[in-house]
């Protein structure tokens, strides 16, 4: 492609209107920032420089990402970091066409460090209020479980949280579950699903990343999800396929991810074009965008040159985002609207 082509059709792709809907707020932490917030807070990392920090982002499956990804979030302690952080991201995102985005956050890491579960709202909510204000974009919060942890322990901080719903009405619409995967089969946390669903919370679950196609049976049967978070192991079992289709289950799928942690070798292997080209809805999103290298256009790039997507593709799987979005009717339809006119389809 030449280079002033090659320039227009990232602008293009840039302007659709897109939502991201698997974005761990953890996983926004760049390295500048986790060395301003250890200078901030007086703590120490065990790297010598940001250069240090990229060097040691070299995974070999999720645990071992898991594991400094954990340990680089012990840098949030304020109400301002969790604040910095998200506002850092949803500035990135609005550059990437971003107009909507459902941010999962992991409270266990946090209040397991002695921090206030309000700390961690309250820096997160003014970040996303400011966005709404400032750049027009919407976002929510997905109070995510540690999978790894017991189901008490998720009780536990979803009793802690519920205290803080009403001030975080606007912005708290639902629950996560993410996590090492394998062997945290989700019947795990049956229970506490269950709960939230009374409670009148969305569900989505992170199933089929690491872990086999029954894990994905178990989000959708046991938990009762209304999304799978990846999902891309799905296509192993061809009767599930054919539901998660049928039933248009959206797959929050993450391909820039699945390739830094080994779930795929080679993006040109990756099924997500299968997938799309058989019916489901795939969105792209960008899992946790410091560590694996890119934002939610990135992903969208990366895949598109790997498997040779279409514009009408491309568009395609920005109108999935929109519609597999928590979004109330009249914003989605409002946002697809937008979509049409960028993508010259109205
Ligand atoms: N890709 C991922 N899978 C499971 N848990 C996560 N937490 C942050 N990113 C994750
Ligand atoms: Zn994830």
């Amino acid at each position: 492609m030449a280079a002033s082509s090659e320039h227009e059709w990232r602008d293009w792709l840039r302007a659709l209107p897109k939502a991201e809907l698997h974005l761990h707020i953890e996983g926004t932490l760049e390295p500048e920032l986790m060395f301003e917030l250890s200078r901030r807070n007086g703590i120490t990392l065990p790297y010598a420089d940001v250069q240090a920090v990229r060097d040691a982002y070299r995974f070999t499956d999720l645990q071992s990402f898991l594991d400094l990804y954990y340990a680089g979030a012990g840098v949030l302690v304020t109400e301002q970091d969790f604040y910095d952080l998200a506002a850092a991201y949803l500035r990135r995102a609005h550059a990437d066409g971003v107009v909507h985005a459902e941010i999962m956050f992991d409270p266990q890491t946090h209040t397991a460090r002695g921090i206030a579960l309000d700390t961690v709202f309250a820096g997160l909510a003014r970040a996303l209020r400011e966005a709404r204000d400032t750049l027009g974009m919407s976002s929510c919060l997905l109070l995510s479980f540690l999978r790894h942890l017991s189901e008490d322990d998720a009780f536990a901080t979803l009793e802690a949280a519920l205290p803080l719903r009403e001030t975080y009405a606007d912005l708290w619409i639902g629950i996560g579950l993410d996590s090492s995967e394998r062997g945290n089969p989700p019947e795990k946390f049956a229970r506490i699903y269950a709960r939230c669903a009374q409670l009148g919370f969305r569900l989505v679950a992170h199933a089929g990343e690491e872990g086999p196609p029954e894990y994905v049976r178990g989000a959708l049967d046991t938990l009762k999800v209304a999304r799978i978070d990846h999902g891309v192991r799905s296509s192993e079992d061809p009767a599930l396929l054919q539901e998660i289709i049928r039933r248009q289950v959206p797959l929050t799928v993450c391909p820039l991810s699945n390739l830094k942690l080994g779930v795929v070798h080679d993006l040109r292997e990756h099924n997500l074009a299968r997938l799309l080209r058989a019916g489901a809805l795939v969105t792209l999103n960008s899992d946790d965008p410091a560590y694996f290298g890119g934002y939610v256009l990135d992903n969208y790039i990366a895949s598109a040159e790997a498997l040779d997507l279409s514009r009408d593709e491309l568009v395609t799987l920005a109108a999935n985002s929109l519609k597999a979005s928590f979004l109330p009717p009249a914003g989605r339809h409002a946002l697809l609207d937008r979509l049409w006119a960028a993508a010259g389809r109205d």
